[in-house]
């Protein structure tokens, strides 16, 4: 179980002053603020400018609070860093990352910022894969530092570098979104999928999220609140798979008051994998408060 429940990540651009104050009010998990692609050149100074004021000012609550900052062997996405670190931003979130050296020279700029203005909470990192060379080097780059809390796809520039654009069905993304999957387990971090651009299509939205969610997703990025509710929705165990799981942990205790390891439940068999899911599920139940 991860340490927060991350199935939401709303995107809110960060030239936008009424999204931006009143971003608290949706039902995501995590809030991301835009610097990078939803903000114009002429308007990157400004956006700075207001997210800075917005999270040294604003009450987002419990919600996590991340930043998409500019690439960070740019000036641009250096004077981003300062000023995000320095309004205590929980996660920065690197676009395109395309190496585990992109990561470094990005937590290298963090440790020196934090140590200059005495900011003594572990600013979090996030890496967006976006590319062939990203998705080819997933597992190096979600291994390359204890700040990341996890690695999302980003998949509108993924289809735009293969030559290839986005189908109802995703199938042109299978292939990288396993390769994310497997570094992002392989690092014990979070994985987090791309987002869905057809706002108004909630029939599709909720597909695709039901197949990144059967895959192993832990959630979705957002760009619209009325993409939360459906999602959340795939990603809160129902009352069926709650009660399943209760009766699996009820039975293996039975099996290990027996001496057992093994038991049989209405035909199939119960050990310790699928005891390890049933606590999965109840753990989701639990945080997502569904389950007391
Ligand atoms: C490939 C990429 O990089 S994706 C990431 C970058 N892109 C983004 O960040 C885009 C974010 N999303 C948006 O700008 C918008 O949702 C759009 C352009 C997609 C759709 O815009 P609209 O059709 O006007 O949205 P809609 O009519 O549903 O808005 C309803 C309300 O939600 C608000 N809202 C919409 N999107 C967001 C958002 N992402 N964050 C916060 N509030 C939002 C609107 O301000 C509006 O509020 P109001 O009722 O108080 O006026
Ligand atoms: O990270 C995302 O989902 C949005 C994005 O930048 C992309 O798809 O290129
Ligand atoms: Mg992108």
């Amino acid at each position: 179980m991860a340490d927060r429940l991350r199935r939401t990540m709303m995107f809110v651009p960060g030239n936008n002053p009424g999204m931006v104050k009143d971003a608290y009010i949706y039902k995501c998990d995590s809030i991301m603020f835009d610097l990078e692609d939803s903000v114009s050149l002429a308007e990157k100074d400004a956006a700075r400018a207001l997210l800075f004021y917005a999270l040294t000012s604003v009450d987002y609550g419990n919600k996590e609070l991340v930043v998409r900052i500019n690439d960070p062997r740019t000036s641009m996405g250096v004077t981003d860093l300062e000023a995000m670190v320095r309004a205590g931003i929980d996660v920065i979130r690197l676009p395109k990352t395309e190496t585990a050296d992109d990561v470094r020279l990005c937590e290298k700029e963090i440790s020196r910022i934090e140590k200059e203005c005495g900011r003594s909470k572990g600013t979090r990192m996030m890496a967006a894969i976006e590319s062939a060379v990203g998705v080819l080097n997933a597992r190096e780059i979600a291994l390359s530092s204890k700040r990341l809390i996890g690695i999302a796809f980003g998949a509108e520039d993924y289809v735009t570098d293969m030559r290839t654009s986005r189908s109802p069905d995703g199938s042109e993304l299978f292939f990288a979104r396993s390769m994310i999957l497997h570094a992002a387990r392989a690092a014990c971090i979070a994985a987090l999928d791309t987002v869905y651009s057809d706002v108004n299509n909630e029939e599709g939205l909720i597909k695709e999220t039901m197949l990144i969610k059967q895959l192993g997703f832990d959630g979705k990025s957002v760009i619209n609140p009325r993409q939360i509710e459906p999602i959340i929705k795939v990603f809160t165990p129902t009352q069926e798979e709650i009660r399943k799981a209760q009766d699996i942990m009820e039975a293996i205790q039975l099996a290990h008051e027996k001496g057992s390891g093994v038991i049989a439940l209405n035909g199939k068999m119960i050990d310790k994998p699928v005891v390890l899911r049933a606590e999965r599920v109840l753990a989701l139940a639990r945080a997502a408060k569904v389950l007391l």
